[in-house]
């Protein structure tokens, strides 16, 4: 009112006061219809995000990956057929599984052991390229001719974990996705933090929130001791000098299990992997890329640490990892909250899973060598600082009285499984190893 009456009151030029007030009602009719025009078009907006959005596109659905995948694979009674049939148990007192990494290396051998065995068994794996996927494709492939599904998405898309988990009460998460390697996460740390840290945070929230809970068994590693001079390591060992990326993200885990046991009761098993190799393996590994290199007659190049210190590692074959896998699966108890609230206290463990006895680098190099019938062109250089440590070395104590393990393969007779493995499937299989 005020407003109107300062304007009514002031003509700018005396006699044209009464054209100038028209004018400016003319003013006024258009900036309303202008006004009229703008909320207009608002409204029709908001209608069109309201009804065009998809429809899994609601706040709890975090990126753009939930969206695409909700809207293409997953869903449908197709979908929902393969996971139910995947994951049904066909044994006497058998559980069902779900197997995150499941194409990868241990998560293909671990998976294909619970098949084998009546358990039920559902695989998710995201297929990333951090090697030649095509492997982790003929470890799909293998999988499915036993009858284990491998749903194709990321550990980080919660509305595929709901999914997963409203189709199946999974009793049990085997979860062996991670970004592997303690070198690589000089030149792409994100990735770590984006698997072993985001991912597993997501993991444990859809498992807390699932009703049941299931139990959790997941992959630790051993390079949590870092730079732990004091051998063989022990689980009750200090881990909080770790010398990569990796294994700090892997130590942040421990403590995020703990986290999750504590506040919802979720079971939780972490095992340190002690370097796993075999048939199957990753080729970003040392044992792996050295015999394509061997074979290649290229230099390989070996670490040594000062003053000529021997590099060793504590050298797992896969076998005896998928056993101890199996085992701590078999002797957890069960997670105690339902719908993401805590009944009671419930397990948390870690141990190692390693072989007891650490061989030099130089030494697996000279297993090759025979093995394959050609020697190597051998470069020694000095242990890079970019993630190594010296040694490994498992005390395996604690994993021996209360999960039965005792691993059984030493390097040599582990290698010469490898080998025969590689040779059939590269040089015989005509593939081409990256
Ligand atoms: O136990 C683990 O938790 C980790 O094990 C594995 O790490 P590592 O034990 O470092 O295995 P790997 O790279 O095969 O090097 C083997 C040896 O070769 C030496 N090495 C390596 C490369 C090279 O060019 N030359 C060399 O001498 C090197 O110094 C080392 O002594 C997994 O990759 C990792 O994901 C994690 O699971």
């Amino acid at each position: 009112m005020l407003h109107m009456k300062h304007i009514d009151n002031t003509p700018s030029t005396p006699g044209k006061f009464k054209m100038e007030k028209s004018a400016y009602n003319r003013l006024r009719l258009h900036s309303s219809l202008a006004k009229l025009t703008f909320w207009s078009f608002v409204f029709l907006g908001l209608i069109f995000v309201f009804f065009f959005r998809s429809p899994s596109s609601s706040s709890h659905v975090p990126s753009d990956l939930s969206r695409r995948s909700l809207r293409s694979s997953y869903g449908g009674p197709n979908f929902e057929k393969r996971v139910r049939a995947s994951a049904k148990i066909r044994s006497r007192n058998g559980i069902s599984v779900l197997v995150t990494g499941a194409a990868g290396f241990v998560g293909s051998h671990v998976s294909a052991a619970l098949k084998r065995r009546g358990d039920g068994v559902l695989g998710i794996d995201n297929f990333n390229n951090y090697y030649d996927p095509s492997l982790k494709r003929a470890r799909q492939a293998l999988l499915e001719r036993s009858g284990v599904y491998i749903v194709e998405g990321d550990i980080n898309d919660s509305a595929l974990l709901k999914k997963l988990f409203d189709i199946v009460p999974f009793t049990h998460v085997m979860h062996l996705a991670a970004q592997a390697g303690v070198r690589y996460a000089m030149e792409n740390p994100s990735s770590y933090v984006h698997s072993n840290i985001a991912g597993l945070v997501n993991l444990l929230e859809a498992c807390k929130n699932a009703n049941p809970q299931p139990t959790i068994v997941w992959a630790s590693s051993s390079s949590v001791y870092g730079l732990n001079t004091k051998v063989p390591f022990s689980e009750r060992d200090r881990t909080d000098q770790p010398a990569s990326l990796y294994a700090a993200t892997k130590k942040a885990g421990e403590e995020i299990a703990h986290t999750y046991n504590h506040i919802y009761g979720l079971s939780l098993t972490g095992l340190r992997f002690f370097t796993v190799y075999g048939p199957w393996g990753r080729p970003d590994m040392a044992y792996f890329f050295f015999t394509r290199d061997i074979l290649k007659g290229k230099s390989i190049p070996i670490f040594e640490a000062a003053n000529h210190g021997t590099v060793a590692r504590d050298f797992t074959y896969i076998d005896d990892i998928v056993k101890g896998c199996l085992a701590a699966l078999d002797t957890a108890e069960k997670s105690t909250g339902s719908g993401g609230k805590k009944k009671g206290p419930a397990q948390l463990r870690v141990y190692n899973l390693g072989n007891t006895s650490p061989v030099p680098v130089s030494d697996l190099v000279s297993i090759l060598e025979k093995l394959l019938k050609v020697k190597a062109k051998r470069l020694v250089m000095k242990l890079p600082r970019n993630g190594d440590v010296q040694f490994t070395h498992a005390n395996i104590s604690s994993a021996q009285r209360e999960l039965g393990y005792k691993p059984t393969t030493d390097l040599k007779t582990g290698l010469k499984k490898f080998v025969e493995w590689y040779l059939g499937y590269y040089v015989e299989g005509k593939k081409s190893a990256q």
